[in-house]
């Protein structure tokens, strides 16, 4: 475990699960800081993980090996020309970001740097988290494992070659997070409309979706036509609840949504 200093710049929903997942796996809590403007979210993160918080994106920057840039895109341009002073050669700089491209950070902060691009998601607080890296050729092998390393006390990581495919990533697990919560959050609404209790309807999708997430991982061998079909009895009550979705083209559903989640990222690099 190395035991660079990390600096989140941001405390939001995804700074916490990352953050969460670097304790959770031993990163001592001292080489660990965080940054925002208002207090309540570093509260808690002092809190919880007893993690070095302060509102001084300059002060959390300098003292830092690695800065983690973990702010919405449309506010990382102003955030990185407030950092512009600080001297990044010896920093490695990770961002988190959707859309923006890796040589528009150089501009932000107005000086060459060792950037790398990830693509989390929120399951990293669980220590079951996916993130795709990307980094170009001026970055060390050494600076590629130590951003691997810190982001898999979230979970799995993948390198893609190409920037474009990151995303991919976003669509396929930075915000597939979501799609799922939505299907589970449908088919509790549906278990209340046939008038169970909401606690049970959740137990039972919950576990459920636990329990499919776990038979596609622990048989790699098997299809998920197969898995789907050791389901689906002839004439049984599977097959009637698939072909109504599959007749209401959930498939082309979820491929729109996808196409439209990496539209948005393509846009989201032009305009941030
Ligand atoms: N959420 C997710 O699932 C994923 C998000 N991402 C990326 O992570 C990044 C952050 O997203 P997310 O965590 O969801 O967003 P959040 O809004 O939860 O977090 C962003 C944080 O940045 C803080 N902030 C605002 N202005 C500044 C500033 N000038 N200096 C320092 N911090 C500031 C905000 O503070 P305040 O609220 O007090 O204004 C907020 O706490 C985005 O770029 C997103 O694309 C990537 C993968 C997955
Ligand atoms: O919705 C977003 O833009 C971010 C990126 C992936 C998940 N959340």
């Amino acid at each position: 475990m190395p035991q660079a200093k990390v600096c989140f710049i941001g405390a939001g929903n995804m700074t916490r699960s990352i953050i969460s997942g670097l304790i959770k796996n031993g990163y001592p809590s001292e080489q660990v800081c965080a940054t925002n403007p208002s207090q309540p979210k570093l509260d808690a993160l002092q809190a919880d993980f007893g993690i070095k918080v302060t509102n001084n994106n300059i002060d959390g920057v300098t003292h830092a090996d690695v800065v983690v840039l973990s702010v919405k895109p449309q506010l990382m341009q102003q955030v990185c020309e407030q950092l512009q002073h600080v001297d990044f050669s010896n920093k490695l700089v990770i961002t988190i970001a959707a859309g923006i491209p890796a040589k528009r950070y150089q501009e932000y902060l107005n000086q060459p740097i060792k950037l790398i691009r990830t693509m989390p998601n929120t399951p990293t607080q669980l220590g079951v988290g996916m993130t795709g890296l990307y980094a170009d050729d001026s970055i060390s092998d050494e600076q590629k494992s130590l951003c691997q390393t810190l982001m898999e006390t979230g979970g799995k990581v993948l390198w893609v070659e190409q920037e474009d495919e990151l995303n991919q990533v976003i669509a396929l697990a930075g915000s597939s997070p979501a799609y799922f919560f939505l299907f589970i959050e449908s088919m509790i609404e549906s278990g209340i409309k046939m008038g169970m209790a909401e606690d049970k309807a959740r137990a039972l999708a919950e576990q459920a979706a636990l329990g499919a997430a776990q038979m596609v991982i622990q048989n790699q061998d098997l299809s998920l036509s197969t898995l789907r079909n050791n389901v689906t009895s002839k004439g049984g009550t599977t097959a009637q609840a698939v072909e109504t979705l599959e007749k209401g083209n959930l498939r082309g559903l979820v491929d729109s949504a996808m196409h439209n989640c990496v539209a948005r990222a393509e846009e989201m690099a032009k305009t941030f």
